[in-house]
């Protein structure tokens, strides 16, 4: 089974919000989609779900066009953490209305979740904490048994014994081969320990799509310092600059190979270290702009 998103656009408000986005999703694996805020992270999946038609570009399920076959949107699963529609239900209405959406809705397991967290079907939605509507809704997407999970900032508002918990059922979901899950999050270091891939946004397009092992492989955080302030040129053309201080500078490289090194050594820092590499310089080296550069120096 997969999932083809293919040159999908949407405008809204006279802004190109979603320009051309294309990926492919197989099943047992957790997606990140990372980007600044506004990119268009929310509007994506909106869009891929259906809340919002597509100005261009098709969504497919096993090669077939999800909006010419209603019937395929029970393999996709998303929740709105915006959506208030059901702010006055109670949790057994609402099981009752996915039960009907979705015909593989797995009773025991919704019951488990529920039992677990200390939930009980008789609490209606409006009474809950942040924290426990969007852990409700996370309960209610993994018991859909949707192939495809779409989880906006699913780890927002959760304290940390129950984000851990939350991952570990994600983990869980996914090693089962039969599903597959895309978070968006600005959570960036939890959201490292668990994402197989992630597509980085930016100006409506996915800039990077890293597969995470690989792009550890290849890419370096280097700490240099020059005896002057002046940052050699070749540094700029070859890597990220992620922070400045003073004569210190961390960069990085993304394909750091020999020519890369050597040319580095051409430049002559009077130190260079190797420092561990996160989504979050990755993040900070891709999508940092000009305004934010003031920031980093
Ligand atoms: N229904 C709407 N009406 C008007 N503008 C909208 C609507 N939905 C999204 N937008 C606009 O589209 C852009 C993308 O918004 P979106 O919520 O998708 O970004 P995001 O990446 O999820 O942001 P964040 O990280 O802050 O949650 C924003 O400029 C937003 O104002």
């Amino acid at each position: 089974m997969s999932l083809v998103i293919n040159q999908l656009s949407k405008r809204i408000d006279h802004h190109q919000t979603l320009d051309g986005i294309s990926f492919e999703i197989g099943l047992g694996q957790i997606v990140g989609v990372v980007g600044r805020n506004g990119v268009g992270k929310t509007t994506l999946f909106r869009t891929i779900n259906g809340q919002y038609l597509t100005d261009h570009g098709q969504v497919l399920v096993d090669g077939q066009e999800v909006v010419d076959q209603p019937e395929m949107r029970t393999q996709l699963c998303f929740i709105d953490p915006l959506a208030n529609f059901f702010k006055g239900a109670t949790i057994a209405q609402i099981q009752w209305y996915y039960q009907a959406a979705y015909p593989d809705f797995d009773n025991a397991k919704f019951a488990q979740l529920l039992d677990r967290y200390h939930l009980t079907s008789k609490q209606k939605l409006r009474h809950f904490s942040k924290g426990m509507f969007g852990l409700f809704t996370i309960i209610l997407s993994v018991a859909t048994q949707a192939p495809y999970l779409f989880l906006d900032e699913p780890l927002d508002g959760l304290d940390v014994l129950i984000r851990k918990n939350i991952l570990g059922i994600l983990i869980d979901e996914v090693a089962t081969g039969n599903r597959s899950i895309v978070i968006a999050s600005h959570n960036l270091a939890e959201l490292e320990g668990v994402i197989d891939r992630a597509l980085m946004l930016k100006h409506g397009r996915i800039v990077n799509d890293y597969q995470l092992e690989a792009m550890r492989r290849s890419a370096r955080k280097v700490q240099l310092v020059y005896r002057d302030k002046q940052i050699p040129a070749v540094v700029k053309q070859l890597g990220h600059i992620v922070h400045v201080s003073g004569r210190v500078i961390v960069v990085v490289f993304e394909d750091y190979n020999a020519e890369v090194q050597a040319q580095l050594a051409t430049t002559n820092p009077v130190f260079q270290e190797d420092l561990p590499l996160s989504l979050a310089d990755l993040f900070m080296a891709n999508l940092t702009d000009e305004a934010d550069f003031e920031l980093l120096s």
